[in-house]
């Protein structure tokens, strides 16, 4: 079987999940949402309900909806919308998969289970046809976080034959630091047309010197026309244009990761720079402080200066 697929390339933003001061999900920022990514920041694809998005935190009735709105307001104005649908129960996965096949999703990603961790990459590639089989049409992308899901092995071993069992395999999104690892990943999908996409924002130019095609992260909401400029230099050979950039974002990441960089602070930085409502987080995590996120805003508006 083949499917038909654009690769993803570029930035891609990994979204937050705006609620409500209530707590509940809130839709009507999605459209706004759109419209400031695609204008303020030059990000035109998503990657929704991942880490950032506190995916793991919705309910799978949660996550429907809101993968259903950004089909729905990205058409048109969006390259891609990438649905993650994992979860602890697979059926849930399965059930989440199947959905954004049915509402039009550009593909679906999937971390490894978290509880019940797979002993090894066989296994995890059991975990990930079973899933993809509810959604045969859409490319599927592994989602590696090892810092997140404990997992032991490497991603190149989950990649290697996964075209075997899963026809819709499409490519990783990996959120590790081992360059041996990524470097292996990066020759084994370009050898199938597949898609690299890193999702360390800090260290984003080393995966593009290894020939990452893309990047997946949070800071790419507010601070991708910047990282933009970074691609476009490194696209031009300008190498120490490029470098002076990944300082900055490393600059004012390691200036967040000081003051306590969680989701919770993250999501009220997007809310203080983009200027939309992004909300409380889903669980009860400790109180962030406002001035936090102001302080971290304050740089990224600087920092900003000028892009
Ligand atoms: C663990 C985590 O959330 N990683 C994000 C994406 O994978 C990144 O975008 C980070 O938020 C970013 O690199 C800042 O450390
Ligand atoms: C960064 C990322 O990919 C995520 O939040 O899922």
């Amino acid at each position: 079987m083949s499917i038909s697929v654009k690769k993803i390339t570029g930035l891609v933003a990994a979204t937050f999940t705006p609620l409500t001061a209530e707590g509940e999900i809130n839709l009507s920022v999605i459209g706004p949402y759109i419209e400031y990514l695609v204008e303020k920041q030059d990000v035109k694809s998503v990657f929704i309900n991942g880490t950032t998005g506190e995916g793991c935190s919705l309910t799978v009735d949660e996550r429907k909806q809101l993968a259903a709105a950004w089909c729905q307001h990205g058409k048109g104005k969006l390259e891609q919308v990438i649905v993650h649908v994992g979860c602890l129960s697979i059926k849930d996965s399965q059930e989440l998969a199947r959905h954004a096949a049915s509402i039009g999703a550009d593909g679906i990603a999937v971390v490894s289970p978290s509880y019940f961790i797979p002993i090894n990459a066989d296994a995890l590639k059991s975990f990930i046809k079973e899933v993809s089989a509810f959604a045969p049409e859409l490319p599927m992308y592994y989602y590696h976080i090892p810092s997140m899901t404990g997992v032991a092995f490497d991603a190149a071993d989950v990649l290697n034959g996964i075209e075997q069992v899963i026809p819709s395999f499409q490519g990783v999104k990996y959120t590790g630091t081992d360059l041996r690892d990524l470097g292996q990943c990066v020759h084994y999908c370009q050898a199938r047309g597949w898609s690299v996409l890193f999702g360390v924002d800090e260290q984003l130019l080393g995966a593009f010197v290894l020939g990452a095609d893309g990047a997946v992260g949070s800071t790419y909401n507010y601070f991708g026309r910047v990282v933009n400029q970074l691609l476009a230099a490194f696209d031009n050979g300008n190498h120490m244009q490029a470098r002076a950039l990944q300082f900055k974002s490393m600059e004012m990441i390691t200036f967040a990761k000081n003051l306590g960089f969680d989701v919770a602070v993250n999501k009220q930085v997007m809310s203080e720079v983009s200027g939309l409502a992004m909300g409380p987080p889903r669980l009860p995590l400790l109180p962030c402080p406002l001035s936090k996120a102001q302080a971290i805003a304050q740089k990224i508006k600087d920092f900003s200066q000028g892009h």
